[in-house]
């Protein structure tokens, strides 16, 4: 064993690790923390300590020498924006996650945990790669109605950049040449449009706006939560939950797992199909108006990734809305691991830059 990477991608109620050598895949797991979803919910400052606790036991019990690991690279969470790449997780990252200045979501403990075990091992350090908010929105992109409100660029920048480059490889053609419209079908839904290599315009998948997801609401009639907000009914807190961790499928049908709804839908529950097919319907049209972002140049691919691009029927519904477009192509899940330790094994290489946050 030797020059280890540990690839960390934390979520709710569990955090999904590998390790690997080289290709090789030296262990992967999904660890599960039960305590968690008994409803006891620390925020997510106070599971660092628990979930670097449980990962590095994990670790030991499946004879993974700790030692040999050089690299440990987590999702990267909700910071300032930066450009796409790979960043060493340093003081002033840990901080901005800490604060959740910048948003507070689950995708925050990645850097969070990286730095929490690099720490633990002499000679390892934490990165993050390709964060939620990589920003190469172009200028237009930025405006709403308001001078006091600007767009920002959150979306899963990470699987979205190795979707197209996977894609590209295909075609044999570079991503930087290529015009790509990319939507991660996850627990969130970000949809960009990547012009010659870059995303210049997508929805503000965490807070802002575009198609529901199975657990944020996507854009709301402004007006009407605006109402809601003055209600007197609700906190601050639980309207910004509503919007990010308990809107979508999680409102209908109260679970944050989209497969489960694709089950009853299956099983013949017609609320099921409808709102299933009004999440399908809402994706195909921000697809669509991505198309004008290309200025008239062709659009070479629709590329569908994320857990919910496992699913045909949801597939077939919006690739009948939209390969009028481009071919579409389909890559079910995300490789979010596999993504990390390709950025991985390119620190161990010296072949990338690592970036100073
Ligand atoms: N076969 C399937 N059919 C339908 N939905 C599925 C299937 N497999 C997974 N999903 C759903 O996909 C979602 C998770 O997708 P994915 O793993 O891409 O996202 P994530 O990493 O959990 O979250 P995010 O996309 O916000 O980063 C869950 O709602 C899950 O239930
Ligand atoms: C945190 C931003 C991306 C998402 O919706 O998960």
């Amino acid at each position: 064993m030797r020059d280890l990477v540990l690839a960390l991608n934390p979520r709710t109620y569990f955090t999904r690790v590998a390790v690997y050598q080289g290709n090789s895949t030296l262990f992967f797991k999904k660890i599960n923390h039960h305590n968690l979803e008994k409803g006891i919910n620390p925020s997510f400052n106070d599971q660092v300590e628990y979930r670097t606790s449980v990962i590095l036991k994990e670790l030991e019990e499946n004879d993974i020498e700790i030692k040999h690991i050089k690299v440990v690279i987590g999702r990267g969470g909700l910071i300032k924006p930066v450009e796409s790449g790979v960043y060493r997780v340093n003081e002033e990252m840990v901080q901005d996650l800490r604060s959740a200045e910048f948003g507070e979501d689950v995708v925050n403990l990645g850097g969070l945990l990286a730095d929490g075990i690099a720490k633990a091992i002499k000679g390892a350090h934490a990165y993050i790669a390709d964060p939620v908010v990589v920003d190469e929105l172009q200028d237009i992109a930025r405006f709403t109605g308001r001078p006091e409100f600007k767009r920002r660029s959150i979306f899963h920048a990470l699987n979205h950049k190795i979707s197209a480059r996977k894609y590209a490889k295909i075609k044999y053609a570079e991503y930087e040449d290529m015009n790509l419209i990319v939507a991660h079908l996850g627990g969130g839904i970000s949809i960009g449009a990547h012009k010659k290599g870059r995303v210049i315009d997508a929805n503000q998948a965490y807070d802002g706006d575009g198609p529901f997801s199975p657990i944020r609401s996507g854009s709301l009639p402004m007006g009407d939560v605006i109402k809601m907000c003055y209600s007197g009914k609700y906190t601050k807190e639980e309207m910004l939950k509503m919007q990010t961790g308990e809107g979508g499928l999680y409102a209908y049908f109260k679970t944050y797992s989209a497969y489960d709804v694709c089950q009853l839908r299956d099983a013949g529950d017609e609320k099921a199909e409808e709102v299933l097919s009004a999440m399908a319907y809402q994706v195909s049209k921000y697809i669509s108006s991505l198309y004008v972002c290309f200025e008239g140049e062709a659009v070479d691919g629709v590329i569908l990734t994320g857990g919910l691009a496992k699913d045909d029927k949801f597939v077939r519904e919006i690739r009948n809305r939209v390969e009028v477009i481009a071919p579409v192509y389909v890559i079910p899940g995300a490789e979010v691991l596999g993504a990390l330790s390709y950025y991985g094994q390119m620190i161990l290489r010296g072949e990338t830059e690592i970036k100073n946050y």
